[in-house]
C-alpha cells in the first residue's frame, strides 16, 4: 500500500491548467523528487498534496484512503515543510519549536529540542529571537522540526535547502537518507541539484501556457 498517491490530479490556477491528471505513488521508503521551472506548480501540487488546497480535479490518498477522510491521522504523519518557515521571530528558537510540537501533538522535552538544535549547529543561539539569526540559520530552526517528528510517516519538503551553507545541505542529505532508509516517504523540490545517495523518483511538471 502506498504512503501517498493520487488519481488524476489537475489544477488550474489564473485560467492556466499547471497540471493535468497527475498520477503519482509514493510507497514507504521512497523518495519523489517534484521538478520544473519557476511557475511549473511544484508548490501547487505539494500544496494539494497536504490537503491546504483542492484540486479542480482529481483525488489524493493517504494509505488507499481519501486524505479528507483521515482526520487527524493523515496531519499526524506528515510533516510539511513549506516556502514560508512558520516561525514567530520575537521567540527564540526553543520556543519556536516548543510551541510547534506542542500545537502538531510532538511530545517532545526541552532537552530533545537543544540536542537537535546542536546537531543543526545553532549551539548558543537557541535563546534568541529568532528575527536575530541569519536567514540560512533560522531555516535550520525550522527544518528542527524534522528531527523532531521523525516518526511521521510522510515528509513534503518544499526547497529545503534554501538557504543552507554546505555543511547544512550534508546534514539534511543525511537526515533525509537516514529517514527514508528508516521506511519515511519524502516528497521533495528542490531548484538545487538533488545529490542524494538513494533511489529517487522524478516527476517533472512543464511551464505550460
Ligand atoms: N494562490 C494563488 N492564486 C493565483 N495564482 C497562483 C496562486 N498560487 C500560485 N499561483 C500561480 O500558479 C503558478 C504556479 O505557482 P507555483 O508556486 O506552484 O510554482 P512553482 O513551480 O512552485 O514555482 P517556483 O519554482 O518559482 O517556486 C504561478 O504562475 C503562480 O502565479
Amino acid at each position: 500500500m502506498a504512503v501517498l498517491s493520487t488519481q488524476n490530479l489537475s489544477v488550474i490556477k489564473r485560467d492556466r491548467l499547471l497540471f493535468d491528471q497527475v498520477n503519482l505513488s509514493v510507497d514507504s521508503g521512497s523518495l519523489l523528487y517534484v521538478k520544473g521551472p519557476n511557475g511549473a506548480g511544484k508548490t501547487s501540487l505539494l500544496r494539494v498534496l497536504t490537503g491546504l488546497v483542492e484540486p479542480e480535479s482529481g483525488i489524493v490518498f493517504y494509505q488507499d484512503k481519501k486524505i479528507q477522510k483521515c482526520g487527524e491521522d493523515y496531519a499526524t504523519n506528515l510533516v510539511y515543510f513549506g516556502h514560508k518557515l512558520g516561525v514567530s521571530g520575537s521567540l527564540s528558537a526553543v520556543e519556536n519549536l516548543q510551541y510547534w510540537c506542542d500545537s502538531h501533538q510532538v511530545k517532545v522535552d526541552t532537552n530533545t529540542i537543544y540536542q537537535t538544535l546542536e546537531k543543526l549547529n545553532l549551539v548558543g543561539l537557541e535563546d534568541i529571537p529568532v528575527a536575530s539569526l541569519s536567514a540560512g540559520q533560522q531555516r535550520r530552526t525550522a527544518l528542527a522540526r524534522l528531527w523532531l517528528k521523525a516518526d511521521a510517516k510522510l515528509w513534503i519538503l518544499d526547497e529545503p535547502f534554501t538557504a543552507l551553507d554546505v555543511q547544512g545541505i550534508n546534514v539534511l542529505s543525511d537526515k533525509l537518507i537516514d529517514y527514508l532508509s528508516k521506511g519515511g516517504a519524502v516528497i521533495i523540490t528542490s531548484h538545487q541539484l538533488l545529490e542524494l545517495d538513494y533511489p529517487t523518483q522524478e516527476l517533472t511538471l512543464e511551464y505550460r501556457i
